[in-house]
């Protein structure tokens, strides 16, 4: 009697449903050939490099950029939700000292719905205030958390002042440099949404059950995390520092390719060329580490870049630059994948909304490859 059971021996039709489209959207468009990224009709790089991350929340939830009056209401209601719930502060608190900072948020986001003052209300307008509440508590949450961990009380953030701001302010106890304030709110409006991306797409199945937004968002956090998608920041990293000097990139990265180890930071499932989103955080990372006196992540960063794409035809994705550019910012590396779900909240919230729009249960179907008349033998028959 046969006693394991066999691999799979066909892949499913569309695996990781790379050709599939699964719903209509009008709040993001990528041009995956042409390296284009579009949010809300507005390109991404433009929005970088003219607005703000508040602003480019504003378009993304509701859908068209304010007026003056619209957005100050718009910044005095984020204000009024700017503190964490005292109650989340005792949760962080009680996590382990091993619990890192992506699994500490998955748990505490999760808790933040506890104390919602809007729990239980699925109307529209409560729903955007969940989503504004989670976007503005999230950061918070990292740096209280992070705080702790240094054996440091968590502070309050200022009224005032922008989420940028706050999170670097809440997590270093200082006022943060104008530099580094202005290269962290690029880096949240470029990270903001991204279409059907894995962790997007978690957040529409989970909400397309009719299911909560914290729920969702939960859900979302979990994807985000692994080392495929939001990850991958801090895997790039562990190989900056494994690598250590630019000289020594080379012969690193060709023993990694010669073994069929993929890179972190290259290779995305929609584009076929550059990420358009590169070329800004590289920029923004050239520049940061020549103010901040010390360059050398950068390059080698760009020494892993040239060899990948003289050895390979794959192209960096988001996360390559991103790592250089929060570890100029003296942001530890395990914040980044954190990092990227401040603002990637702003783009799961505005989808999971999008989804009670015009619901649908997503439920595809699996090409079953495994038997189907076998039949029932005791356990005793079954270990002779
Ligand atoms: C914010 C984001 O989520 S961006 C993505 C972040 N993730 C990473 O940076 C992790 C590294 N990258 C990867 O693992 C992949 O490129 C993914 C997961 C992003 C995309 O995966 P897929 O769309 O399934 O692409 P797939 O894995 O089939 O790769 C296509 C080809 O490019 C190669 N390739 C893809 N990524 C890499 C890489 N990072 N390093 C080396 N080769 C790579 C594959 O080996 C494959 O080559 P082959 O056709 O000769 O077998
Ligand atoms: O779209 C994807 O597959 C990955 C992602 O989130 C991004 O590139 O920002």
């Amino acid at each position: 009697m046969k006693k394991t059971c066999s691999p799979p021996e066909s892949k499913p039709t569309d695996a990781g449903l790379a050709d599939t489209v699964a719903c209509d959207s009008d709040i993001c468009f990528i041009d995956g050939k042409e390296g284009r990224l579009v949010y809300r009709g507005y390109d991404a790089l433009e929005l970088a490099e003219k607005s703000s991350f508040e602003e480019v929340a504003y378009l993304l939830w509701y859908g068209c950029l304010p007026r003056e009056t619209e957005f100050n209401a718009f910044l005095d209601g984020l204000r009024a939700s700017m503190a964490l719930p005292t109650e989340t502060v005792m949760i962080l608190r009680m996590f382990p000292k091993t619990a890192t900072p992506m699994e500490v948020i998955r748990t505490a986001v999760s808790s933040l719905g506890h104390w919602d003052p809007d729990s239980g209300n699925t109307g529209l307008s409560a729903s955007l205030r969940k989503a504004q509440r989670l976007t503005l508590r999230i950061p918070l949450l990292i740096a209280a958390h992070q705080r702790l961990r240094e054996g440091l009380e968590p502070i309050q953030p200022i009224p005032g002042h922008g989420i940028a701001y706050n999170f670097l302010y809440t997590l270093q106890g200082k006022a943060p440099d104008p530099l580094v304030e202005q290269a962290f709110d690029t880096a949240l409006i470029l990270h903001a949404d991204h279409e059907l991306n894995a962790s997007t797409f978690a957040a529409r199945v989970t909400a397309a059950t009719l299911s909560d937004i914290y729920s969702s968002v939960t859900s979302a956090i979990g994807a985000l995390k692994g080392p495929l998608h939001g990850g991958a920041n801090m895997e790039v990293m562990q190989l900056i520092e494994e690598i250590g000097r630019p000289e020594l990139a080379e012969k690193i990265i060709l023993e990694k390719l010669a073994n069929k180890i993929k890179i972190p930071g290259f290779g995305h499932r929609v584009y076929r060329c550059e990420d358009p989103r590169v070329n800004m955080i590289r920029e923004l990372v050239r520049s940061l580490s020549s103010a901040m006196g010390d360059s050398n992540n950068f390059a080698i960063t760009q020494e892993i870049e040239r060899v990948v794409l003289e050895q390979t035809k794959v192209f960096p994705n988001v996360d390559l630059y991103t790592a250089s550019l929060y570890s100029a910012m003296g942001l530890p590396p395990e914040l980044f994948t954190p990092i990227f779900a401040i603002s990637r909240t702003v783009g799961w919230t505005s989808h999971i909304m999008e989804q009670w729009g015009n619901n649908r249960l997503i439920r595809p179907r699996a090409e079953y490859i495994g038997p189907t008349d076998l039949h029932y033998v005791s356990i005793e028959e079954r270990s002779r």
